[in-house]
Formats: C-alpha cells, sequence, structure tokens
C-alpha cells in the first residue's frame, strides 16, 4: 500500500557565524549548507497496516510524512502510495489520502464545524449521499453532535482533534497519515481517539501512519514500529520483536520491614537504607525470582515484593541512545 525506497531530503540553511555581531555576519555573509533530514529511508507498509512511525524531536519524522503526502519532493529515492507517485499524481493521491496535523486544524477557525465539513466535501467533490452516510458513521462515532455548530475556535482541544478526524475522513481515504493526533490530550480524550482508530483499521481496514511520542499510542494501537534518529531507520518490526530483540533486564524491589541484614544482600543489590528497599536486576528468560525472592527474604523482615518489568520507553530511549 505505502512504499518508500531510499527516500532522501535535504533542507539548505545558513551556515551560523560564531563571535562578535554572529546573527549579522550571518545574515550578510553567511553560506548555504545542505543538511540531510532523512536518508535513505526505505519501508513497507501493507494493506490493513497500522504503523508507529517515532523518533525523538527532530528526527526527520514530518519531513517523511511530507514527502509520502506529497507536500515535499525527495531529493533522492521515491515514493508509491496505492501504486501512485504523490509528487506526480498529487490530485490522485489526495482522494486516496487522509492527513491529521495534530497541533494544526485543517478546519476553518471562525466557521460553525459542520460548515467546515461541507466545504472540505465539496473540495474533494464527495456526493451528497456519500456524505450524509459518512457524516451519520462518523459524527456518531466520534461523538460530534454536540458541538456541530460551535464555532472551530471555541472548541476543546478533544473537540478539535476529533473533527479534524472526522474531516480527513470524509473522502473515505484508504490511508491515514497522522502526525501527533493525540498531543495535548487527556487520558479520556486520549482512550477515546485511540479506541476509534483501532475500530477505523480493523473493520474498514484503513492503511495507517501514525507519528507520536506517547508509548502508550504505540502499545495499544501499533501492529508495526518504525524508528528513525537522525534522518535513518535504526528499526523496522513488531514490539514483540523489539522487546525480543533487545530485552532489558527486569527488577525484583523488596521492601524490608525492620532491620536488614545488609551484609547478606546478594551481590550486586542496590540497597536503600533510608526506604529500606532493595533492587536487583535480573534476565526474566533466564532466572526465575523465586531463589532471588528466597535470599532477599533471609536478610530481613519482607513488607512488600514487587517484579518490575521493563517498559516499552525505556528499549526505545536505549535505541535513541544507542544510534546518536
Ligand atoms: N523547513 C526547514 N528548513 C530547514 N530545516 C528544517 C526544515 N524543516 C525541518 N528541518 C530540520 O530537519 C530535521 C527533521 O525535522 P522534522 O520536522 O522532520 O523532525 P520530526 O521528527 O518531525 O521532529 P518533531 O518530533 O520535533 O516534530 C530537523 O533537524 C529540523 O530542524
Amino acid at each position: 500500500m505505502i512504499r518508500a525506497e531510499g527516500l532522501t531530503k535535504y533542507y539548505h540553511v545558513t551556515e551560523r557565524k560564531s563571535g562578535r555581531f554572529a546573527t549579522l555576519r550571518t545574515f550578510v555573509a553567511g553560506r548555504m549548507q545542505k543538511v540531510p533530514a532523512v536518508q535513505e529511508m526505505s519501508f513497507e507498509i501493507p494493506k490493513g497496516g497500522f504503523v508507529g512511525y517515532i523518533g525523538p524531536n527532530g528526527a526527520g519524522k514530518s519531513t517523511t510524512i511530507k514527502m509520502l503526502t506529497g507536500i515535499l519532493h525527495p531529493d533522492e529515492g521515491r515514493v508509491e502510495v496505492g501504486g501512485m507517485s504523490p509528487q506526480n499524481q498529487r490530485k490522485e493521491v489526495a482522494r486516496k489520502i487522509g492527513v491529521v496535523f495534530g497541533q494544526r486544524t485543517q478546519l476553518w477557525w471562525d466557521l460553525p464545524t459542520r460548515d467546515s465539513f461541507e466545504l472540505l466535501a465539496a473540495m474533494y467533490n464527495v456526493q451528497a449521499a456519500d456524505y450524509d452516510k459518512a457524516m451519520g458513521v462518523y459524527a456518531e462515532l466520534l461523538g460530534l453532535h454536540e458541538f456541530l455548530d460551535t464555532p472551530v475556535r471555541k472548541l476543546s482541544l478533544g473537540q478539535r482533534m476529533r473533527a479534524d478526524l472526522c474531516a480527513a475522513l470524509l473522502h473515505d481515504p484508504d490511508v491515514l497519515f497522522l502526525d501527533e493526533p493525540t498531543i495535548g490530550l487527556d487520558v479520556t480524550a486520549k482512550n477515546r481517539i485511540r479506541g476509534f482508530l483501532r475500530d477505523l483499521n480493523e473493520r474498514e481496514q484503513k492503511t495507517i501512519l501514525l507519528t507520536t511520542h506517547d508509548m502508550d499510542d504505540i502499545e495499544q494501537l501499533c501492529k508495526q514500529l518504525i524508528i528513525i534518529n537522525h534522518g535513518k531507520k535504526v528499526y523496522d518490526g513488531t514490539l514483540e520483536e523489539l522487546r525480543a530483540t533487545y530485552p532489558l533486564p527486569s527488577v525484583l524491589e523488596v521492601e524490608f520491614h525492620g532491620d536488614v541484614q545488609e551484609l547478606l544482600l546478594p551481590a550486586g543489590t542496590q540497597y536503600d537504607p533510608e526506604r529500606r528497599v532493595a533492587r536487583l536486576s535480573f534476565d526474566k528468560q533466564v532466572t526465575s525470582p523465586m531463589p532471588l525472592i528466597d535470599a532477599l527474604g533471609a536478610c530481613g523482615e519482607v513488607r512488600d515484593i514487587q517484579v518490575l518489568t521493563p517498559k516499552i520507553e525505556d528499549i526505545i530511549e536505549g535505541m535513541y541512545i544507542a544510534s546518536r
């Protein structure tokens, strides 16, 4: 459904001078420099795929989305969306894709929400019957009825994001590009949007590419994960494969009550005497926590025991650091 092959994009920026009057000297005599934002990016997303495209700030995610949607032309490589080139067949591709930029809206700020939808439907040449059908389904699923007559500028962020999602779907696209669709939302609003997207992907087989800094979005939604850093791909696979390939140790945490015989604590234990908490790392694939619990239990009276499993953000942060 989506294919990127060797995608590369450079930006031209002015080389910054240092020292006195740096800004003025940069403006007058700064030389243009070619800086790569995305380098030799290749991936494939099948129909019905749900992909998390993630990376730290400035990694090149938005630049990639702009090339996939035809807003930017790649300097090298090529893109295909539904068998077409977003650069050479921009209008045809625009009918196949829906785009939501969480930080910006495509709705008209001063118009009632419903009027924005009608304008967009007219721009995409959506037939009246298809428009009514789409609105019937999405306005209901996204709970838009209560604010359809409210101007967009008066909507809460959560309402605005739901309206933007509906707007992106009115022309029934096969592919959705979502750039941080849950940014700034509270837990309830995030869960509502996640439920809607999951359903859209499962029931309607829409292909979705999502950028996010929220690992819960990834864990709850994405079948495939592509990680980018400094414009280059550093991982492409499932979440399970990522966990298996880059295992992090689990941690056994034991809280004691009363005196602790610190000399008896097993080697490698980190002990906090103020909180009376001992922490010991172990590899779940190789070792059972039971002998470790027994060993720690022999050092004092145990009040509480927890096994902390590594979080996906810890693994991903480790990858960001490793690919610096
Ligand atoms: N118009 C531009 N001119 C020059 N450099 C740019 C331009 N747009 C982006 N860049 C640079 O290209 C790199 C990639 O930017 P991009 O916006 O694609 O990153 P991102 O992964 O989407 O970041 P974020 O998570 O912060 O949104 C960054 O170093 C950025 O400063």
